[in-house]
């Protein structure tokens, strides 16, 4: 990347602070665009979901890969249940969403608390492994929350074979007017597939592993057992590794990544070994020294992060990044733009800096799949509940083995939000909707840039610098002025 007229400001730039502009292109089409990212760790889209406790779960995990992107499982979770969460993400089907299935004696009660926790909108009633009705929300209205589902049940739905083409699929269910039809093998439920899933499926490659499963992945923090903790999840059959801390570049944090290192093998890179986080060039190549693949880029963007007001510690994230990348690029390697990433031009632009993946957390917690528990406003908005990793509320949690005292000392130490009300919106309410609209910017914007792929965009970026005005011109205007 390059700036506009080669002039390159004397000081650090966010994302906002920057604009892209068009260059000459033969790239005629967005669908010729090839967003696999060149950090080799399998995915498809540069979407990484951050492990944060409030958002990423084996929900966010499965849905997240089946479109080509990984999600981070965090480092709180017990090994234990990790590798019972990736057994269960390797067990989903490439192509097909897991059905929320009950039976025809299950309530509606339990049906509308199901219902939230997925995007397709239906429940599957199922006999003997059979689907023998199908349920929605509108089902459900003004009835007695003990009612069984035998009662409100659309019986006999309409049932797509394993393996149908998916335009015909799209076809059928426009044609019976129905959003979402259970997927059989001869009479057995395998699955669950939209119309909107059938066109996704077209669109995008499931992030895999050499064996065809679901790609996962997993964080490991520096304090403890690093070396038989990382060796734990190598047996569950994890296929990226994390190793998180807020300073990357401390003595500790290396001496982790290094006992990982160890553990993974020094000359095995099949399975990946990110390591942050940093902001520094020198902090980059400390962290690829000591074993990293790829290095996570940020300190203080992140939505819940409170860590630049309490220490005035940071750096603007498009500089931090373009820094990052440059350092990683020198050695072969490659670096994870964490954090800060509110609108799909910040993903370009972190692209554009030399990011081969980008992390996104918050924007992601107001969705279906995040992993904390739907909650109603009171005035009919649904939200759910965030908090930062590295808040009073996730260090309670991550150091519950340990005295009262010690844990309340901790405690002292936040630089996160503990609670923060992440709203659905209504139009976009699943991550895939998330990821539609991403996809298609960042598609966009290689086109605009004349890029096949996201090497070539970094390769051919134009980045100018705006003023506040400049941005806010770029924002849509729904309501007249
Ligand atoms: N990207 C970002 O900007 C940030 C991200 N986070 C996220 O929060 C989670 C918790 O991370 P973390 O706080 O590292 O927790 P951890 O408890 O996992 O580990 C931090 C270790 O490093 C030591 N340490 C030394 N200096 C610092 C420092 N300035 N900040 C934090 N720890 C320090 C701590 O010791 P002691 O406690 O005794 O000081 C502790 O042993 C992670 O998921 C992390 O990614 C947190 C902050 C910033
Ligand atoms: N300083 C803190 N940083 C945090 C905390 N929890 C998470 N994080 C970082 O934010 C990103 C995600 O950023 P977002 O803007 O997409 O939400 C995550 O990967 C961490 O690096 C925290 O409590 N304090
Ligand atoms: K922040």
């Amino acid at each position: 990347m390059r700036f506009l007229g080669d002039a390159r400001p004397a000081h650090d730039l966010t994302y906002s602070d920057v604009f892209m502009v068009p260059n000459r292109s033969s790239v005629g089409s967005r669908l010729e665009v090839d967003l696999t990212t060149p950090d080799a760790v399998g995915t498809t889209i540069p979407i990484v979901v951050a492990n944060m406790t409030a958002i990423s779960g084996r929900r966010m995990a499965e849905t997240v890969a089946r479109r080509g992107g990984l999600a981070v499982l965090p480092q709180d979770i017990p090994t234990d249940v990790v590798g019972e969460v990736v057994r269960w993400i390797k067990a989903r089907h490439p192509v097909y969403d897991t059905p929320i299935t009950l039976l025809p004696t299950s309530t509606v009660g339990e049906a509308l608390a199901l219902l939230t926790k997925r995007a397709h909108g239906i429940v599957i009633v199922v006999e003997d492994g059979a689907p023998i009705g199908v349920v929605t929300d509108g089902a459900c209205q003004d009835v007695d929350r003990f009612t069984q589902l035998s009662q409100v049940m659309a019986p006999d739905p309409l049932t797509v074979p394993a393996g149908t083409d998916l335009p015909k699929i799209f076809d059928v269910l426009t044609e019976a007017r129905v959003s979402a039809a259970p997927v059989v093998e001869g009479d057995r439920l395998v699955g669950v597939i939209t119309r909107k899933g059938a066109l996704r499926s077209a669109l995008y490659q499931p992030a895999m592993n050499a064996r065809g499963e679901l790609l996962t992945s997993a964080a490991v923090g520096i304090n403890g057992d690093v070396a038989g903790k990382t060796a734990a999840l190598l047996e569950h059959g994890v296929d990226v590794l994390v190793v998180d801390t807020a300073h990357g570049h401390q003595e500790k944090a290396i001496e982790a990544l290094q006992a990982v290192r160890s553990v993974v093998g020094s000359g095995r890179h099949e399975i990946p070994v990110v390591a942050g986080n940093v902001v520094t060039a020198a902090g980059t190549r400390e962290l690829i020294e000591a074993g990293a693949d790829v290095v996570k880029v940020g300190v203080g963007p992140g939505a819940m992060c409170t860590t630049r007001m309490m220490t005035g510690v940071g750096r603007p994230q498009f500089s931090a990044v373009e820094e990052c990348a440059d350092e990683a690029r020198a050695f072969g390697k490659h670096v994870w733009a964490d954090g800060g990433v509110r609108h799909p031009r910040d993903i370009a632009l972190a692209l554009a800096a030399g990011a081969a993946n980008v992390m996104v957390g918050s924007w992601f917690a107001g969705t279906y799949e995040s992993a904390g528990d739907i909650h109603d406003d009171g005035q009919g908005r649904l939200y759910k509940e965030s908090f930062g990793m590295a808040s009073a509320r996730a260090v309670k949690a991550r150091t519950s083995t340990q005295s009262n005292f010690e844990r309340a000392r901790a405690g002292l130490f936040e630089e996160g939000i503990s609670s923060s009300r992440m709203y659905l919106d209504p139009v976009r309410p699943g991550v895939e909707d998330l990821i539609d609209g991403i996809v298609a910017g960042v598609r966009s914007a290689c086109t605009y840039a004349g890029a096949r792929t996201v090497d070539e965009l970094h390769d051919r970026a134009v980045l100018g610098v705006q003023s506040a005005a400049g941005y806010e011109e770029g924002r849509p205007q729904p309501t007249s002025w």
